[in-house]
């Protein structure tokens, strides 16, 4: 099967910075991974290259089989930025608005939104649990809520695949454990693969399907499970300072 993402032995510098070396990843259709990183260890650079922003030094990315820079069909990727529950906060617009917003990846911005763009807009805010929501401003909401809300504007595009940059940033404990809950419901439940990007050790919970641990270079990609084996010494090696691990046994990925 071709899988979704696919980088080969990428490099990448910032003038005399080498960010990324030798990198090779893969995410399959299904897949919940979580890559977690120190701050500086490439996350960010990785899913710039991911998105075509930035042009590997060396090495390919492929999405869906094809080179980045010939991919077109955008909207089958859906992505959700950590300063997404900043962006247009203070804008007097509804959760709904903000939502269907997210159409203009299929019908372009100058278009008319489709007869049933409620109906979509009220599935998409179904799938993340906010339907109640659906007519508040999105600035009276909480930052966990308005994630929630970015990921249903993501999701009305029908995307295969959701890219998640440190969704969790300045969100709650209690709210980030049901916001992984969440993101485990689309994955095993709305058939959506999931690539989430962190630098919070923690967010290796039972939510996720695999993992890889980047620091500059892929020191290990494989089933949450493994990486749970894994003695801290090990972690701490890779991440370069001491590490804290809150595990989960067993699992409720079904
Ligand atoms: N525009 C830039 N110019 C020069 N160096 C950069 C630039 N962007 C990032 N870097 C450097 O490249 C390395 C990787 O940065 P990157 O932002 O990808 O890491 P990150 O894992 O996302 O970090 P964080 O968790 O702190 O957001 C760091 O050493 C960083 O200082």
């Amino acid at each position: 099967m071709t899988p979704y993402i696919e980088l080969k032995n990428v490099n990448y510098f910032y003038e005399k910075t080498e960010a990324l070396k030798d990198v090779s990843l893969t995410v399959n259709e299904g897949d919940f991974l979580a890559i977690i990183g120190p701050n500086g260890s490439g996350k960010s650079t990785l899913m710039k290259l991911i998105l075509g922003l930035l042009k590997p030094m060396q090495g390919e990315v492929y999405l869906f089989g094809k080179p980045v820079s010939e991919f077109k069909d955008r909207a089958c990727i859906g992505y959700v930025s950590q300063k997404s529950n900043s962006f247009n906060s203070g804008f007097p617009a509804t959760v709904f608005e903000v939502v269907r917003s997210g159409l203009a990846k299929k019908t372009g911005l100058f278009h008319r939104y489709p007869k049933d763009a409620e109906q979509q807009v009220k599935a998409a805010l179904i799938s993340v649990g906010m339907q109640a929501y659906i007519n508040r401003p999105i600035s009276a909401l909480s930052g966990g809520q308005q994630q929630r809300v970015f990921i249903a504007r993501a999701l009305i595009s029908k995307p295969k695949i959701l890219l998640l940059d440190e969704p969790t940033v300045g969100i709650d404990q209690q709210n980030m454990q049901s916001f992984y809950r969440m993101l485990t419901h689309l994955n095993t439940h709305h058939d959506i693969t999931i690539l989430l990007i962190t630098h919070d050790v923690d967010a290796v919970s039972k939510s996720i399907s695999h993992v890889a641990c980047l620091n500059r270079t892929i020191h290990f990609h494989g089933y949450q499970q493994e990486l749970e084996q894994l003695p801290d010494q090990q972690l701490e090696e890779w991440y370069g300072h001491p590490v804290r691990r809150v595990m989960h046994k067993g699992g409720d990925r079904s």
